[in-house]
């Protein structure tokens, strides 16, 4: 069964596209790369799958119905959405930020025990690493059935960004959750991921099962250099 699918939409601010006939469709335990240069639109493209900004044209269905409107009504379908920006509370401590977000302690100490020596630490000093992994176990913890990530690995260090994406990975094949991430380290996104698409100035320039991108990385730089 098809979990959100975007059909033919065109996205963008104050009446004006920049994201056109933008297609896609994701499965249960199914992961979706968007791949693409700075500003080509992968942002704009999540927050319209997200139902933060509404299409200009085409449309998004959940479960194959209209997706409800807004991003609260999404969420309670089971959507859940890490935006760019971090959304850790920098003066609570680790515990804290875990119990604000109703999270379930330890299934979250399972996912990533390197949380464990710092729960009573301030977020605000815990590493960037181990702050998105704060942010991701509470968006894993509430079971979602659709999770959009955009740039979970944004400055973070290459092994970092493999831990995490390695838990996503593990969370759509075990809880059968459908992901959609905007990522910039391709080849680590690539080896993790179902199907990957580039985006393009604001039109898919390429789109395909990862294992095919993966020997095609010419023409992934070429939607980048060409940007
Ligand atoms: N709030 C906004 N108002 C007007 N234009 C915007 C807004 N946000 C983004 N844009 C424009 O939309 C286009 C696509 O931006 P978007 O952030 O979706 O790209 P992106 O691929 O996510 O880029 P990056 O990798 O740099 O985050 C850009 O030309 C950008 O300037």
């Amino acid at each position: 069964m098809t979990i959100l699918n975007a059909d033919a939409v065109s996205a963008g601010y104050h009446d004006h596209p920049v994201v056109h006939d933008f297609t896609l469709s994701v499965e249960p335990g199914q992961m979706t790369a968007i791949l693409g240069p700075n500003g080509a639109g992968k942002t704009t493209t999540l927050l319209t799958l997200a139902g933060v900004l509404k299409p200009l044209a085409g449309s998004v269905q959940m479960y194959g119905k209209p997706a409800p409107k807004s991003l609260h009504a999404r969420a309670r379908e089971g959507l859940a959405f890490i935006s760019e920006t971090r959304s850790v509370f920098m003066e609570l401590t680790t515990l804290e930020n875990l119990k604000v977000g109703q999270c379930d302690v330890a299934r979250a100490l399972d996912i990533f025990p390197e949380l464990k020596p710092l729960m009573s630490k301030p977020a605000g000093l815990l590493s960037g690493g181990e702050q998105q992994m704060v942010t991701l176990v509470r968006a894993l913890t509430r079971n979602p059935k659709i999770l959009l990530i955009d740039e979970l690995s944004l400055g973070l260090a290459p092994k970092v960004v493999e831990r995490l994406l390695d838990e996503v990975r593990r969370a759509a094949d075990e809880s059968k959750i459908a992901v959609v991430l905007v990522e910039q380290h391709i080849n680590q996104a690539l080896s993790r991921v179902d199907e990957a698409v580039v985006l393009r100035r604001g039109r898919i320039s390429l789109r395909g099962r990862a294992g095919e991108l993966r020997n095609q990385k010419g023409r992934i730089q070429d939607a980048y250099l060409s940007h």
